[in-house]
């Protein structure tokens, strides 16, 4: 059997007579990576404080177990075994990155040479060892996040929170911490990280769960939530009315977007599928200036689940 790194029955907090979480189960295998997923006030970030000791969960909740230790009975166990990177970071700006580090080695209480050692060690893991001396509210974002990340390592925990960790990063620094994450988890650390990005959820996480108004919605790996919603589609868009008009006619089936002028039809993307759409297009004597097929991805997992308004779609194929 796999040993769980986190196991949390009916987890459940509200502030006020606001419900945040109504009754979570969550359960993440040593050495995996798992996100939790959802829009803004979602509670995921609740959800974190909760499972590294600094909220306390509502009674009513079931048991928590984190590295093994029983949250309630033991959370000075947890701590020992977590580390946490929050949405604010710890980093302090007015000092060196080199002094960052250190600090988190005294608070780990490891002896001067030990922290030394580990700091260094650090800094170059994460490509900081050029600005170690530099204070760090001269870092970049990333580097900050960097740092950040850092930090929580010196204690050298098995189980690491990530509250949105690439948010506000730019794409290269976001693809670096990714990078990143990944070679934590190949030393078997496990990671439970929560974000916005489906595209991060989807490149990174072994399991994913969709949290929305308190509840998991739904949660599998990244193919098994594609695969609750409905088919892909064709988008046609049109640069003349007159035609757009026409093909809405001879298709029927789709829905319209006047002022785009496109149709989107449900489809599985399949040759016969594209086939009769441009048959009844050419019966109709019309063309569609752009077809795309789309395939379901987690975006539309997402909306479907948390009831969100329908987004543009990047399309993820072109067949014509
Ligand atoms: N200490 C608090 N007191 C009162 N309400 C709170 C408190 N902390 C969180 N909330 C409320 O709980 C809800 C969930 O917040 P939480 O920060 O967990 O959401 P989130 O999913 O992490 O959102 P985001 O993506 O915006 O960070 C929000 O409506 C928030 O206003």
């Amino acid at each position: 059997m796999t040993n769980l790194a986190i196991a949390a029955n009916g987890l459940r907090k509200s502030y006020g007579d606001k419900t945040v979480l109504d009754g979570v189960d969550l359960a993440v295998p040593e050495g995996t990576i798992f996100a939790l997923l959802g829009p803004n006030g979602a509670g995921k970030t609740t959800a974190v404080k909760i499972l590294s000791t600094l909220v306390s969960a509502d009674p009513g909740t079931g048991a928590i177990h984190i590295g093994g230790h029983d949250l309630a009975a033991d959370p000075q166990a947890v701590r020992a075994s977590i580390g946490v990177t929050g949405q604010f970071s710890a980093v302090d700006g007015l000092i060196t990155g080199e002094e960052n580090m250190l600090l988190m080695a005294d608070l780990h209480h490891l002896s001067q040479r030990e922290g030394r050692r580990v700091t260094a060690g650090l800094l170059e893991r994460f490509d900081l060892t050029e600005a170690a001396k530099k204070p760090a509210s001269t870092y970049s974002g990333g580097m900050k996040r960097r740092l950040d990340i850092a930090m929580t390592l010196v204690g050298d925990p098995r189980i690491i929170f990530l509250d949105e960790p690439t948010t506000g990063l730019d794409p290269r620094s976001r693809h670096t911490m990714w990078q990143i994450i990944r070679e934590l988890v190949t030393g078997g650390v496990t990671v439970f990280l929560t974000t916005q990005y489906l595209e991060e959820a989807d490149e990174l996480a072994d399991r994913i769960a969709v949290l929305n108004d308190g509840q998991i919605a739904a949660q599998g790996t990244a193919e098994e939530l594609k695969r609750i919603v409905p088919g892909g589609h064709v988008r046609l868009r049109f640069t003349d009315p007159a035609a757009y008009r026409s093909a809405a006619a001879a298709l029927g089936d789709g829905a319209r977007d006047d002022e785009s002028l496109a149709l989107q039809l449900p489809s599985d993307g399949s040759q016969r599928a594209l086939r009769s759409i441009l048959d009844r297009l050419d019966s109709a004597g019309v063309e569609a200036d752009e077809l795309t097929v789309h395939t379901p991805d987690l975006d539309d997992v997402f909306f479907a689940l948390t009831g969100g308004a329908v987004v543009p779609h990047q399309p993820k194929e072109t067949a014509r």
